[in-house]
């Protein structure tokens, strides 16, 4: 962690080690109003925190550290332009994607927001275009599918928001390939017809080796049926490298670009949303970065105690630095915010787990947590077991919206709200000894496996309720994320915007092709890895 927060650290950690730990049954049953005393909202979107073990002074101590930490002076600079991602020497300027109001943006002097809106106003056209028909496939047929080919945050933000955003797609269907794994592009295709699919390549660097060759794959797949010439007008690139993309043979008009100062993981916003915006349409991807726009205003604006990420990230910071819990689960109650956990874990991971520090130096504290999820309520019959009674505590955040969109089907929302709110209680109510014992009596059980049916409880949850998972909502949402993952990493002392971490992996993956492909042999390579090319070779026949 940064030293300037090292004293309030100390405090929060002998608080929360040193005398008995808070309990939090008794803690409700003593504080009728800890709901209220721990919560916050902006409009309709509320952040439940009374279910962690917080109490005034703990609080009252996070909002110290935000202070020493100048975590305003730091969240003002990212806005403002600066080059915050330091070992990139570039500024973090995601915000400015979804800047819905008429301030101008700088980067290194440059106003930035023409650009921003005249990409906008591209994608725009071409997407009410293919909307429209009057944009086909090379034989005048109207496109019905889109193929969105990219990794990591080109693949990521758009599959994870066009499934959340189904019930307000009237545009073509999406399909999503990422993976080098040939079944992936294989599968995809299998369903499609050439003439009527539309393949976005989006990649920022335009290097990505998953991306390059699913893209060569399916071009291959468009000219082997309607020949060479055909290509152009079942293709468009998304990136900041439009040199590259220049040789790919795309044309201009479908081409949109975007800059350094947007990370691939905070793309969303970016050209990288043009599947989202073929699927809902310009109008509502507009609400989509209204959402963005109004939380990023709150986060600048909000007291640290009325602040949703600013609480949501010192809450973080507490479970992972001051309690060490090692991960969090992300679970949203919501189907169609199945791929939200994915999503999120590039966006907390390969932001915050990082081991040194901006100069260089390692960290003398944790770095982010491990981050995981599946939906509730299926959740529940799979790992909740061990949320509930395993050794480890893992801190829970569960995310529901108050209205379904299947009307016809109330009682199943309100089903799925009683199970959400069910699991939070148990978590922090648990079970103890005695109730088990006196549960089994009062049902004529023998009382011998008592022991099976404790729940320690005193277990953290917090809830994100939201009125219902529309586009503007869904900004908000993923706004919010960004947020608490900066505030996270300028207490942990990182830079969260840059991600040499994934570079040996890639090396060694491009030295090791011709080792596989038999035209070098396993020298200089370990025993293990060695061996085990000997095995698939051996395998491959
Ligand atoms: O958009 P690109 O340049 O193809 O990169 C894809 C992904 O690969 C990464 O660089 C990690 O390997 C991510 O940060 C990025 O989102």
């Amino acid at each position: 962690m940064i030293p300037d927060i090292r004293q309030s650290f100390l405090k929060l950690q002998s608080r929360y080690a040193g005398s008995a730990p808070m309990n939090m049954r008794d803690a409700f049953e003593q504080e009728p109003d800890r709901f209220k005393q721990f919560s916050a909202r902006l409009d309709d979107l509320l952040l439940d925190y009374s279910k962690c073990a917080v109490d005034e002074q703990t609080m009252a101590l996070l909002e110290g550290i935000a202070k020493e930490a100048k975590l305003e002076d730091k969240r003002d600079a990212m806005f403002a332009g600066a080059h915050i991602n330091a070992t990139e020497d570039r500024a973090v300027l995601h915000t400015a994607l979804r800047n819905r109001s008429d301030e101008a943006v700088h980067d290194d002097g440059h106003n930035v927001m023409p650009d921003i809106r005249a990409v906008l106003e591209a994608m725009g056209a071409f997407c009410d275009g293919v909307r429209g028909g009057t944009i086909t496939g090379s034989t005048g047929k109207k496109i019905t599918d889109i193929v969105n080919i990219g990794i990591g945050g080109s693949d990521l933000g758009p599959a994870m928001t066009c499934l959340a955003l189904a019930p307000y797609c009237d545009g073509p269907r999406t399909h999503f390939v990422s993976n080098i794994d040939g079944a992936h592009i294989a599968d995809t295709l299998a369903g499609l017809t050439p003439e009527t699919t539309l393949v976005i390549i989006a990649s920022k660097t335009f290097t990505t080796v998953e991306t390059m060759t699913n893209a060569a794959t399916a071009r291959k797949w468009i000219a082997d049926t309607l020949g060479d010439d055909a290509v152009g007008e079942h293709f468009a690139a998304v990136s900041t490298a439009l040199d590259k993309v220049a040789a790919f043979g795309i044309p201009q008009d479908r081409v949109f670009g975007f800059w350094d100062f947007v990370g691939g993981r905070y793309s969303i916003w970016s050209a990288i949303g043009l599947p989202l915006m073929l699927e809902i349409g310009p109008q509502r991807f507009g609400e989509f970065l209204q959402g963005a726009h109004d939380l990023d205003r709150h986060f600048q604006t909000a007291p640290t105690r009325e602040n949703l990420p600013m609480l949501l990230g010192l809450i973080g910071f507490f479970h992972r630095a001051v309690c060490g819990f090692t991960s969090r689960a992300v679970i949203p109650y919501d189907q169609r915010l199945s791929r939200l956990p994915a999503y999120l874990q590039q966006l907390d991971m390969e932001s915050n787990g990082k081991g040194v520090t901006m100069d260089g130096s390692a960290l003398d504290g944790p770095s982010g947590p491990l981050v995981w999820g599946e939906p509730g309520t299926n959740s529940q019959h799979a790992f909740f077991q061990l949320l509930h009674q395993g050794t480890d505590i893992i801190p829970v955040e569960f995310i529901i919206a108050a209205r379904g969109h299947e009307t016809g089907l109330k009682r199943q929302h309100d089903l799925l709200v009683a199970n959400c709110l069910a699991q939070s209680e148990a978590l922090m109510r648990g079970r103890t000894l005695d109730e088990a014992r006196a549960q089994m009596e009062a049902k004529g059980a023998d009382t011998a496996l008592a022991a099976h049916r404790v729940f320690a409880g005193n277990r953290p949850s917090l809830t994100l309720v939201h009125r219902q998972l529309d586009p503007y909502t869904l900004g908000r949402l993923i706004a919010l994320y960004e947020h608490r993952v900066f505030v996270e990493a300028q207490l942990i002392g990182i830079n969260a915007f840059d991600q040499w971490g994934v570079e040996l992996g890639k090396e060694l993956a491009t030295a090791l092709l011709p080792v596989v492909e038999g035209k070098e042999d396993a020298a200089g390579h370990d025993s293990s890895t060695a061996g085990l090319v000997d095995f698939i070779q051996a395998e491959q026949g």
